[in-house]
Parts: structure tokens; sequence; C-alpha cells
């Protein structure tokens, strides 16, 4: 059966950040995965992780200016710097603290006027360099596709793109995280898609979601039980990261579909 990470930046947004750890393991979740952790101390984090039980399998590095509407500066010429000391300084301290096995570095907006070929070399010196860095630090480094629809601009959208990074750099700790909602939205055949890149060992971390609203995974047109079925026998046994916004206000009334799972979570 899957192991499920409740996502904590999209999940339980009715309670405080911090009040969502234990939100999610009184729902039965063992572990948690949130975009970014660093408007709190790692000891408060830890704690509540601690207390409640749960495991911390994700987050991402500092993406530059998210509130100016900044997306990672991993493919960014010029800001090289910035990257390396946000991974450095920030994500890897924090990775140790809150015992993270891995770290999703966003790639960015690709600028205007800038060639995809500049960026794409900036792209791959950057992730070489960070992967060494998470490497020493025993983590794992995550890239995602993402779809254009939520995020207008994003460089990496497609999965056999970042296959292809991934096999080109052959860092051993560089893998994909492979988010079947903006898959389904870039490029559909998800059954497929899993059938052809899971048993690779390159994909590190699932995320879903319903589609096309990010809602619950019940709501929409896919199939998760089906999708989760075919994780388990394709022999995954990474987490899959509950990255949605429920569709009512209240996160624990719409876990329906996470019932014939809870009993299983360790
Ligand atoms: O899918 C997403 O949006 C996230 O996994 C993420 O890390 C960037 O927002
Ligand atoms: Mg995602």
């Amino acid at each position: 059966m899957p192991l499920f990470a409740a996502n904590l930046s999209l999940m339980y947004t009715e309670h405080p950040f911090v009040a969502r750890f234990a939100a999610a393991a009184r729902d039965g979740f063992r572990a948690v995965e949130y975009l970014f952790p660093y408007e709190h101390e790692a000891a408060l984090l830890a704690r509540e992780l601690r207390e409640h039980g749960l495991r911390q399998v994700l987050f991402n590095a500092p993406p530059g200016d998210f509130a100016a509407g900044e997306r990672g500066l991993a493919c960014l010429p010029g800001r090289e710097a910035e990257f390396r000391a946000g991974l450095l300084h920030q994500a890897l301290p924090y990775a140790q603290d809150l015992d993270c096995p891995r770290i999703h570095v966003m790639a960015g907006l690709a600028p205007q006027g800038v060639a995809r070929a500049r960026l794409r070399e900036t792209y791959l010196e950057n992730l070489a360099w960070a992967a060494d860095q998470a490497r020493a630090a025993g983590r794992e480094l995550l890239i995602e596709p993402i779809n254009t629809r939520d995020m207008p601009g994003y460089f990496l959208n497609r999965q056999e793109e970042a296959h292809a990074i991934v096999a080109e750099l052959k860092r051993p700790n560089l893998k994909v995280q492979m988010d079947l909602y903006h898959c389904q939205i870039v490029e559909g055949d998800l059954a497929s898609k899993l059938s052809q890149y899971i048993p690779g060992g390159r994909v590190a971390h699932i995320q879903i979601a319903g589609v096309p609203e990010r809602h619950e995974p019940d709501r929409g047109e896919l199939n998760h039980a089906y999708l989760l079925a075919l994780l388990d026998e394709l022999g995954y046994a990474g987490h899959v990261g509950c990255e949605y916004r429920p569709g009512q206000a209240d996160t624990s009334a719409g876990l329906a579909w996470f019932e014939p799972y809870r009993a299983t979570q360790r």
C-alpha cells in the first residue's frame, strides 16, 4: 500500500501552519511535506514532527522572492550565487535538522529574451553542483516538471526533459519528483508514464491531486485508486505527497479517499 505524506502548504490551511502537523497526525498520516520551512525555527518544526510521530519527507530549497512571483532560481543566469547560498546555508541545514531525506529544487521561470540553451546550461551547472553538495550531506535532490497553466513560463514541464537531465548529469542522488497532477495536464497517459518511469528508479517522490481543480484525488478526471494500485504493482517504495487544495473548508472531511490506506501508514 502506498505511503502518503500530507502536504501542509495546501492541506489543513484552516489551521495555523504549526498546528497542521497535529491535524495531519490525527487523521492518520505518518509523513508530511510542504513547500518551505524557512519562516519557522527548525527546532520548532522538528518538535512538531517528533511529538506527532511524523516524518518529514520533502521540502523545497529557497525559490528566490516567491511573494514577488519568482518560482526558483536554478535556471537563471546571474543568480547562481543566490541559488547556491540558499541550498548551502538554508536548505541543507534544515534538511539535517528535520531529518528530511530529499529537497526539491525549483527551476525558475524562463526570462524573456534569454535563449533556452543558456537557461538549460545554467540549470545543469547549478544542479550538478547542488547534487554534489546534497550527496555530501546525505540528501537527494529532486527536480519536478510543472504545468504552465498554473505556472506560466516555468522552465521544466515534461517528464522526458527531467529524466534526460538526470541521465545526463549522472548524479546518483539527483532524482525526479513526478507530480501526477502536472503530468496529467501537460502530457496525460499517466499509467503508461508510470510504467515507463518507475522501474528506472529515477523517480524518488510522487504527488497526487484531482484534475483539473487540484482538489482531493477522488474529485475530477483521474482514477486515483487505479493509479495508486499501479504504483504498488510497479514496486514504487517512496512516498506519495497529497498536494491538493481541499474542496471544502475542513480538510479531514474530504479524506474519504484515504480511508482504504489509513491503517497501513507507517
Ligand atoms: O507541484 C507543485 O506546485 C510543488 O510540488 C512545488 O514544489 C512547486 O510549487
Ligand atoms: Mg508538486
